[in-house]
């Protein structure tokens, strides 16, 4: 069995060096919060690696309880990562538990048994903490699930055999250093090392997985209002109108146009403009129920496909969103003002041939049409429309 302090400095020396790795990695994304205190976390874990490897002469109790904050603040890193919040107090919350614990440990300073079980009882509760933070999150990949929990589970399980080891095998009970212990502790910093190992290489995996979730809301959503962009809008629609189709149900798409954008922009600033795009998208998701599908289709026109509806209720939602809409006053450091919008609505048909293309082309008639008539109103697509629509123009 190999010496219990050659141990403890493998075991500083490659936490040291992942942290350098980590430390790196945290730098270069800064958008992913839980790195940096995964990062701190193993850094903490150094020092009480470093202060243990000095006990004696140092106490022992101050290493213990550095060594199990280290826990504390990879747990934190990970309930971040699940999108806790950041700013609800980490220092304050980790200095009450850095002085409850440390008096508690500094309390059980006369007993190596009972410290080594206080201790090991709390890396096993932080597993299982630590564990069940990745549990809760929605969608999370799951073979990276499996590997975090078999990373933390081996992990707590160690501990768990060396509380009950200390607490019942006389083998154990009256040992009074790591040394008269050796046994179970060089089994213990030998799992350390490869947890150390697998912990850093599952924090970078996570870490690019954050940044590649980041990347493909980015490519589909629109800065400007948070709605789904065109891109993103046609890749769901697609299904719904599919689905609706092949399951008879009605599926319904409104077309919206704010009417005379230029001229708000014109009167007001660019900067307003962006605001009235701004209200308008929140007055559509005030609006809309959840499976309805909100898009920035460009400029000042918005989409919503609406499933399970049909011409005449899609009818009753937008007179509901123009009529509400028109209520609504919006502030400019050019006075207060009000806009409108037109709607063009069409209905699906449950011809299969019929794509999201030609139903938005057929909402786009009657959104033309309504401009035609003279905006600030709804038109739904019937037959001979865009004839009309000319007509008119003509
Ligand atoms: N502020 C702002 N303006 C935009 C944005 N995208 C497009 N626009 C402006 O929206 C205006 C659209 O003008 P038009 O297409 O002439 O339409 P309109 O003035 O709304 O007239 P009607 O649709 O006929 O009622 C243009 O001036 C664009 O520059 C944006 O993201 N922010």
């Amino acid at each position: 069995m190999l010496d219990v302090k050659t141990l403890m400095l493998v075991l500083a020396f490659t936490t040291a060096l992942s942290v350098a790795g980590l430390a790196v990695a945290a730098a270069l994304n800064r958008q992913v919060r839980a790195i940096r205190y995964w990062t701190l976390g193993l850094a903490v874990f150094v020092a009480g690696l470093v202060l243990q490897v000095a006990s004696p002469p140092l106490p022992l109790w101050i290493s213990a309880a550095v060594i199990t904050q280290a826990y504390f603040v990879l747990w934190w890193g990970s309930r971040l990562y699940r999108g806790g919040n950041e700013f609800w107090g980490f220092s304050k919350v980790m200095l009450a538990i850095l002085l409850v614990q440390g008096l508690a440990f500094f309390l059980l300073r006369d007993s190596f048994r009972y410290s080594t079980m206080l201790h090991s009882a709390i890396v096993v509760g932080l597993s299982i903490l630590t564990i069940r933070e990745l549990r809760l999150l929605a969608g999370f990949q799951r073979s990276l699930f499996w590997l975090w929990t078999l990373l933390w589970s081996v992990h707590g399980l160690i501990y768990l055999r060396r509380f009950f080891l200390y607490l019942l095998d006389t083998a154990y009970t009256g040992a009074g250093s790591f040394q008269a212990a050796a046994e179970i502790e060089s089994l213990n910093y030998m799992e350390g090392i490869a947890f150390v190992y697998g912990f850093t290489l599952l924090c970078i995996v996570l870490t690019t997985r954050s940044l590649q979730d980041a990347l493909r809301l980015q490519a589909a959503i629109d800065p400007l209002t948070g709605l789904f962009n065109r891109r993103a809008f046609e890749e769901s629609a697609i299904r719904m109108l599919v689905a609706g189709q092949r399951n008879g149900r009605p599926v319904s798409l409104l077309l919206m146009d704010l009417d005379h954008f230029k001229a708000i922009n014109d009167d007001h600033g660019h900067k307003a403009g962006d605001g009235v795009l701004v209200k308008f998208a929140k007055h559509l998701v005030d609006h809309t129920r959840v499976p309805d599908l909100i898009c920035r289709f460009g400029g000042e026109e918005f989409v919503v496909l609406l499933p399970d509806t049909s011409q005449e209720q899609a009818r009753t939602l937008a007179e509901r969103i123009r009529a509400e809409w028109e209520k609504v006053a919006i502030q400019s450091s050019r006075g207060d003002f009000r806009a409108t919008v037109s709607i063009g609505l069409a209905e699906a048909t449950l011809d299969e041939r019929e794509n999201l293309y030609d139903l938005a082309d057929r909402a786009d008639q009657a959104l033309y049409a309504a401009k035609q008539q003279g905006r600030n109103r709804i038109l739904s697509w019937e037959r001979g429309l865009r004839l009309a629509a000319v007509e008119t123009v003509l």
